[in-house]
């Protein structure tokens, strides 16, 4: 679908000089996307996609658990016996340790995150299979130990229980963060197991060959935990509520998010894949619509901001059939700002949208002297110039990804 992308791509400096043109400039048709007619195809035959208010239910990105360690199993007290042998000792075998309890994952490609403790301990882990924190239940109980028995016999350790949690899983105790598993693979300890008792032979000295002492095990650890979803994606598209973000990532890759000309149609965050040459992908996030005022719960409330903290690209789009279309692009970035100093600040693209209609056309022009910087001008519905914005958005890219590379870090990938 995106043939001749990769080879652009590899040829293109990830910063561009303000001198050149941009690439779409140079070759405007680089890349053919009927958008229209293949959103229509892709749709699955005889089933019924599940609405936005269905899906919201599923959607939960904010959690309070209870996790308990498992307790250790207790020592044992007991003396070897077999015939002719009177004074045979002590004999009983220690406690299993309680297993650890409750792990915090995030999703990516692998399994989800873990939290690890000892006896039966609860962990949290990161699995990619994951995508919200609606399977995580209010309360976890970790394994107990075994108890210790006769014949040195040790009692078995309780095992780690796993709490599955998508990728961008912040573990919170009060107010304070205790984890971030933000990679695949990520885990936390939520609880620790208790420690298992002695049995009496542990208790063996010289001054006292036969001690009847054993110790019972410690009980596993409690602990109040919050989990919060913060999305993980690439870019992210911010715009007032029916600006067209989830026409453009429709449009743009295969997620699905509902389409109406109402305002606030999308309910939570939805992730679409763009595929590029060379088996790249870059994940873009549809966030539920901003109004001004958000950063003050306004409209659907703050709480839908924090999915934009994790997206190292933003893409502003605008509504272009509204008159002063620049307005939109201001107030957004207040309230980016508002909500965290230099979030507007992360490279971005403005995407102004709705070109097929009349009045849009008129509103570009003074959209571009407002701003004063490169406005990419599209239409979700007919699918134009959806090109420049896929080149550009791969521009972005390569650029974050340089950055990372050259600081050291692992860039996130899908
Ligand atoms: N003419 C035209 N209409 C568009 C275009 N993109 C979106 N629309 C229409 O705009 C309306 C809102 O589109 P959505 O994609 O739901 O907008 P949204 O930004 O996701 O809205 P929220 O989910 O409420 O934040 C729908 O009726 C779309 O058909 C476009 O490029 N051209
Ligand atoms: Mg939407």
């Amino acid at each position: 679908m995106f043939e001749g992308m990769g080879h652009w791509a590899s040829s293109t400096q990830a910063g561009l000089k303000p001198s050149q043109p941009p690439p779409w400039q140079v070759s405007p048709r680089l890349l053919s996307v009927g958008c229209a007619d293949l959103v229509k195809h892709q749709e699955l035959p005889g089933k019924k996609p599940l609405s936005e208010k269905k899906l919201k239910k599923y959607f939960v990105d904010c959690r309070r658990v209870l996790v308990c360690g498992g307790n250790g199993g207790a020592g044992a007290s007991c003396f070897h016996s077999e015939p002719r042998k009177e004074f045979g000792g002590p004999d009983g075998g220690d406690g299993g340790n309680g297993g650890h309890e409750h792990s915090v994952s995030c999703p990516g490609t692998g399994r989800a995150g873990r939290v690890r403790a000892r006896g039966c301990a609860v962990a949290a882990a990161v699995d990619q299979r994951v995508k919200s924190l609606s399977s995580v239940l209010s309360r976890y109980q970790g394994f107990n130990g075994e108890d210790g028995g006769s014949k040195n016999c040790f009692g078995r350790s309780g095992a780690v229980l796993y709490i599955q949690v998508p990728v961008g899983t912040l573990v919170k105790e009060g107010n304070r963060v205790v984890a971030d598993l933000a990679h695949l693979g990520d885990e936390y300890i939520a609880a620790l197991g208790g420690a298992g008792g002695k049995g009496n032979r542990f208790f063996l000295a010289n001054d006292n060959r036969a001690p009847v002492t054993c110790t019972p095990g410690q009980p596993g650890q409690q602990r109040v935990l919050h989990l919060e979803l913060k999305t993980v994606a690439h870019a992210g598209m911010v715009g007032f509520p029916n600006a067209g973000k989830s026409s453009l990532l429709r449009a743009l890759s295969n997620a699905r998010p509902a389409v109406a000309s109402y305002p606030f149609t999308t309910l939570k965050p939805h992730i679409g894949i763009i595929h590029y040459e060379g088996h790249q992908q870059i994940a873009v996030a549809d966030i539920p619509g901003l109004i001004r005022g958000a950063h003050q719960n306004r409209g659907l409330g703050s709480a839908f901001l924090r999915h934009i903290e994790r997206c190292c690209l933003l893409l502003f789009v605008v509504d272009l059939s509204l008159p002063e279309p620049w307005t939109q692009v201001d107030d957004l970035k207040y309230e980016l700002e508002m909500y965290e100093e230099g979030l507007s600040e992360r490279p971005h693209a403005i995407v102004a949208n709705k070109i097929d209609l009349p009045e849009a056309r008129a509103n570009l022009s003074q959209l571009r002297d407002h701003l004063g910087q490169e406005v990419i001008a599209l239409s979700a519905v007919t699918g134009e110039n959806l090109e420049q914005l896929l080149l550009h958005l791969k521009v972005l890219y390569d650029a974050y990804m340089e950055a990372e590379l050259g600081q050291g870090r692992e860039p996130l990938r899908w």
